[in-house]
């Protein structure tokens, strides 16, 4: 690390400096979501270590046990829930807990109350983690309803009433996505400086995109306007050159590149998975926020995603996200699909 370049940067802007800037913009604010935000950085940064040191921590494989979703869990899926659940609460900011790993959702015992909801994927791309791809955590921040007795109604809200969302992808290196709602930014973690640094600031997706990213060993199980869409990004009947597939299997991973490079990604409904796969509360959402403050859509096949209401914590919804005019290409063939 070249310190003395370091030293002549005056722009070193840490996550939590770029939140407190925000924060002070709203004179009502006490610090709340910072002190939520800077417990939900302290998960990532812990997180991001183990990742690091998986193989040789016996941190890689799986922990012998099966969660809600019938997956078989992951050592680091439970280590990453564990350290997420006892950093929100330890936060002291926080009502309402839910992850993809628990049953059911988390209420925080009044004494360690606060008023945000938090709905996390504590590992996302369980699947790559034991050949050392990205993978990474989803996140979403609510505000309870009102002052009461925080019930599962705090939390299966329209995506739309979200604060804030965000992720965070353990790459080639770690780097963290947020949105409260004006805009998305990018910081870099600054391994020697144990701080998230402002490196992707005002991020916006490209109006349209060259890459699709969907995993196309279901295409046999896919409806019309799905098939239909992915063809036309094979052999485009307008003259224009096809798209790349680039399919990570990381929805952090592929939404991060689809929101740097443009494009789309879906995980659509089919035969075999009526309703997709993604669950709606900690990855529907918080990727669709994300999408929408950086210029782009996302669509459910039916819907504007952040429009849906969730009926229970773990409820699962197809997905269309990227770039304005990827999307809008895909609506237009579902509602074709419809009028017929
Ligand atoms: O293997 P598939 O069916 O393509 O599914 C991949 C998708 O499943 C996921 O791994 C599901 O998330 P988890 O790993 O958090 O369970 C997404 O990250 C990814 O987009
Ligand atoms: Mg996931
Ligand atoms: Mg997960």
């Amino acid at each position: 690390m070249d310190h003395a370049a370091d030293a002549h940067r005056t722009d070193l802007m840490t996550i939590t400096r770029f939140v407190l800037n925000e924060q002070s913009k709203y004179p009502e604010s006490r610090g709340d979501f910072t002190i939520l935000l800077s417990h939900i950085v302290l998960g990532c940064k812990f997180v991001c270590t183990a990742v690091n040191k998986a193989g040789l921590a016996k941190l890689l494989g799986l922990a012998g046990e099966t969660n809600v979703q019938g997956e078989d869990q992951k050592k680091l899926d439970v280590l990453s829930n564990e350290v997420f659940i006892k950093a929100l609460v330890s936060s002291g900011r926080t009502c309402v807990l839910v992850s993809e790993e628990d049953e059911e959702a988390t209420f925080v015992e009044p004494a360690k109350r606060g008023k945000y909801c938090v709905v996390f994927d504590p590992l996302d791309g369980s699947s790559n983690i034991d050949c050392g791809v990205s993978i990474g955590t989803i996140f979403g921040i609510y505000m309870m309803k009102d002052a009461h007795e925080p019930t599962l109604d705090d939390v299966l809200q329209p995506g739309k009433n979200m604060l804030a969302a965000g992720y965070c992808m353990y790459g080639s290196s770690c780097t963290l996505v947020l949105s409260t709602g004006k805009g998305v930014n990018g910081f870099t973690l600054d391994p020697s400086l144990g701080e998230f640094i402002l490196t992707h600031p005002d991020i916006k997706i490209p109006k349209k995109g060259k890459i699709y990213s969907v995993n196309e060993g279901n295409a046999k199980n896919w409806d019309g306007p799905t098939s239909k869409y992915v063809e036309n990004c094979k052999f485009p009947k307008d003259g224009s050159s096809p798209k790349s597939l680039r399919y990570i299997g990381s929805m952090v991973a592929d939404v991060h590149r689809t929101l740097l490079y443009g494009g789309i990604f879906l995980y659509p409904a089919d035969k075999k998975s009526p309703n997709g796969k993604l669950r709606v509360l900690y990855e529907v959402f918080p990727m669709s926020f994300l999408m929408e403050q950086a210029g782009g859509q996302a669509f459910t096949g039916k819907q504007r995603a952040l429009d849906l209401v969730p009926k229970k914590i773990h409820d699962r919804a197809p997905i269309f996200l990227g770039s304005y005019d990827d999307v809008e290409e895909i609506k237009r063939l579902y509602a074709a699909e419809e009028k017929n």
